[in-house]
């Protein structure tokens, strides 16, 4: 057990581990992106509130043309399980004929992934590349390829790194989970 300001925690990755994980995530997608033309910049769209922090160390490290939007989404708030999935802010330029980059900070049960994703190819995106910070091992019924994951975590409710336990937590430096939180 770890101390952090929301109590005893399990440490599950280092903020060292994680930056790792980023890293070679954006050599992944450098490859496959970097061939995009200029004339054709590839909108990296970062969901908020939570990917902020990824998006923010991701970025530096991807090398071809992009535009930034973002989306504000939401459908966990204060608790540890889901509900409906709310729309607080869509992106503001249009994703017509847009190459989209979309990353999040957990992929849970996909539902706000694949959202976003059918938001996207409805609005006439060409294409969708998917990336997450971290995969929750878990069975899930959407069908959703992420095309990008950083690391696989373990079927708990998970802080650090953007990702809140209650609001809180976003700051934690390093993945954790709250024993209470099974
Ligand atoms: O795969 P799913 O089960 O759909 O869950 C994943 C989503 O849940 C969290 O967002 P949340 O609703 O907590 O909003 P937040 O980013 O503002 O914390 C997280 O940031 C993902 O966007
Ligand atoms: N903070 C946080 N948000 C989530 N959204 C879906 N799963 C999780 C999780 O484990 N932690």
């Amino acid at each position: 057990m770890t101390p952090t300001h929301l109590g005893p925690a399990e440490h599950l990755f280092s903020a060292e581990e994680v930056e790792a994980a980023i890293q070679r995530m954006a050599v992944a997608i450098n490859k496959d992106l970097e061939h995009l033309t200029p004339h054709r910049p590839v909108v990296l769209l970062c969901v908020l509130t939570g990917a902020i922090v990824v998006v923010g160390q991701l970025m530096p490290h991807l090398h071809f043309p992009m535009t930034l939007d973002c989306v504000q989404v939401s459908r966990y708030g204060s608790e540890t399980s889901g509900g409906e999935l709310q729309w607080r802010t869509r992106p503001k330029e249009s994703l017509a004929g847009a190459v989209v980059l979309l990353v999040d900070d957990i992929l849970d049960e996909g539902i706000t992934l694949k959202s976003i994703q059918d938001y996207c190819m409805a609005e006439g995106a060409v294409a969708v590349h998917t990336a997450v910070m971290v995969r929750k091992m878990r069975p899930r019924s959407i069908d959703l390829q992420v095309d990008y994951v950083g690391l696989e975590v373990p079927d708990q409710f998970v802080f650090g790194y953007g990702l809140d336990a209650r609001g809180l937590g976003r700051n934690a430096p390093g993945i954790f989970f709250l024993p209470e939180d099974h």
